[in-house]
C-alpha cells in the first residue's frame, strides 16, 4: 500500500500512526538484529519501516613502507535485501532509501526493477552525503546531481519510460516517491527560501510525500509545513522525530545533520550521569514532541530509532 493512502486513511480516521527507520546490518551481521529491534515493536502496528542506505567509506591502510593504502568499504550494503525480508516476516511496507551518491542511472534502474518484482513500491528517493572525507558532493560520471533528477527517473519509470525510452505495451512499475525535507534547511542550501524551491522542484517532478529530517523543535517543524504550504507544496508531510540516545549526539547530530537543539534538552542531558539516563530524557523529550504534533494535527510520525528500539517502544505506548 502506498504511504500516501496509508497516511490518507489515518488523518480520516483521526487516528496518528508511526513510521520507524533503521539501518542495514553491518556487513558479516546476519538480520537477526533488525529483527530482535522490530519484533517488540510489532504489536504498535507500525506503518513502516524505512531502511538507510550507505555508500562505501574510504579507510586508509598503512603499508609496511609507511605509504598509505587507499580501500573503498561497504560497511552496510543489503538495502534491498533486508526491505523485502522485513515485509515478508511483518507484513508491513518497507521503504528502502535510495540515493544517487555513487550509482549511475542505470544502476538507479536495476534497483528500481528489483523492488518492484520483490513487492516494494515505497521508495524514497535521496541525493544521499559526500564520501567521506570529501568536502563537496561529487556527481557519478552517468549519475544525479540532485535528488529531483532521481525523482523524476523513478516517475517516468511509472509511466513507463526508461532511461533509454519507451517500452511498449511495458509493466508499469507504481512507485509512491517520499523525499527529504529540512525543518532547519539543508546544510548546502544558501538560504531557507532556496531549499524551499528545491523541495517544491522535487514535489512538481513527481514526489508524493515529505519525510523531514530530525529536528527537536516542535516549533521548526510546524513553521515548515506552513511555509511548505505557502510555497503551494500540498502532498503529505511526516516529521522526522530522533529519540536522543546518547551524551556523544550532543555534538555528533549537529555535526553530521546540522540540526540545532534545544537549550533545554541540552540542559537535561548534560545533567545525566550516564547514557541510561540520557535515553530516558530521549524518551520523555519525543513524547512530549509526539503529543504536541499529534494535536496539532498531523497523522504519521516518522522516527529515527536506528539501532535498539527499547526507547522506541516506551515512545508507541506513550502516544499510540
Ligand atoms: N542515507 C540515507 O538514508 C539518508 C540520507 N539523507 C541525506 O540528506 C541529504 C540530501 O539529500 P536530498 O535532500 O535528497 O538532496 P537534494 O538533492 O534534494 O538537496 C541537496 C542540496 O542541493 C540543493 N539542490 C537541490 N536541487 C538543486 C538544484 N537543481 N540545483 C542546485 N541545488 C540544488 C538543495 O537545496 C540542498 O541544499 C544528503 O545529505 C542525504 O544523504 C537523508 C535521509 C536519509
Ligand atoms: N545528512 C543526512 N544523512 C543521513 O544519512 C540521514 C539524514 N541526514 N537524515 C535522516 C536519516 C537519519 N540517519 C541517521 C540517523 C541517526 C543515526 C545515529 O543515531 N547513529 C548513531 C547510532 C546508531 C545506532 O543506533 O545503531 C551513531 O552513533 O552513529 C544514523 C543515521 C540517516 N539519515
Amino acid at each position: 500500500m502506498h504511504i500516501t493512502d496509508i497516511y490518507n486513511q489515518a488523518a480520516a480516521e483521526g487516528r496518528a500512526r508511526f513510521s520507524v527507520e533503521l539501518l542495514p546490518p553491518l556487513k558479516g551481521d546476519g538480520p537477526g538484529r533488525v529483527f530482535e529491534a522490530l519484533d517488540p515493536l510489532r504489536e504498535f502496528a507500525p506503518v513502516s519501516v524505512n531502511v538507510t542506505s550507505h555508500r562505501e567509506d574510504v579507510k586508509y591502510v598503512e603499508r609496511e613502507n609507511g605509504l598509505l593504502e587507499r580501500h573503498t568499504v561497504r560497511r552496510r550494503p543489503g538495502t534491498v535485501g533486508i526491505s523485502a525480508a522485513i515485509m515478508r516476516r511483518y507484513g508491513v511496507e518497507a521503504i528502502p532509501h535510495l540515493i544517487c551518491g555513487g550509482q549511475s542511472r542505470y544502476d538507479l534502474e536495476d534497483a528500481l526493477i528489483d523492488l518492484d518484482f520483490l513487492g516494494i513500491d515505497n521508495v524514497l528517493a535521496l541525493r544521499g552525503d559526500n564520501l567521506r572525507g570529501e568536502h563537496s558532493f561529487r556527481v557519478h560520471p552517468d549519475g544525479h546531481g540532485h535528488a529531483c533528477e532521481l525523482v523524476r527517473q523513478i516517475a517516468r519509470m511509472n509511466e513507463g519510460v526508461f532511461i533509454d525510452g519507451e517500452v511498449e505495451d511495458c509493466h508499469r512499475t507504481n512507485f509512491c516517491i517520499g523525499v527529504a525535507g529540512y525543518p532547519e534547511k539543508h546544510c548546502e542550501a544558501p538560504n531557507p527560501a532556496e531549499d524551499m524551491r528545491r523541495l517544491k522542484e522535487k514535489v512538481d517532478a513527481g514526489a508524493d510525500y515529505i519525510i523531514t529530517q530530525m529536528s527537536f523543535d516542535n516549533a521548526s517543524i510546524l513553521a515548515f509545513i506552513e511555509n511548505c504550504r505557502a510555497a503551494g507544496i500540498d502532498v503529505p508531510i511526516i516529521p522526522g522525530i530522533k529519540p536522543f540516545s546518547t551524551k556523544a549526539q550532543l555534538t555528533m547530530l549537529p555535526q553530521i545533520f546540522h540540526v540545532d537543539l534545544p537549550e533545554v534538552l541540552v540542559r537535561e542531558v548534560e545533567k545525566c550521569p550516564t547514557n541510561r539516563e540520557v535515553r530516558e530524557v530521549g524518551v520523555e523529550w519525543a513524547v512530549a514532541q509526539g503529543r504536541e504534533l499529534i494535536a496539532a494535527g498531523v497523522p504519521i510520525l516518522h522516527f529515527y530509532t536506528m539501532g535498539k528500539t527499547d526507547n522506541m517502544v516506551k515512545i508507541a505506548q506513550a502516544l499510540f
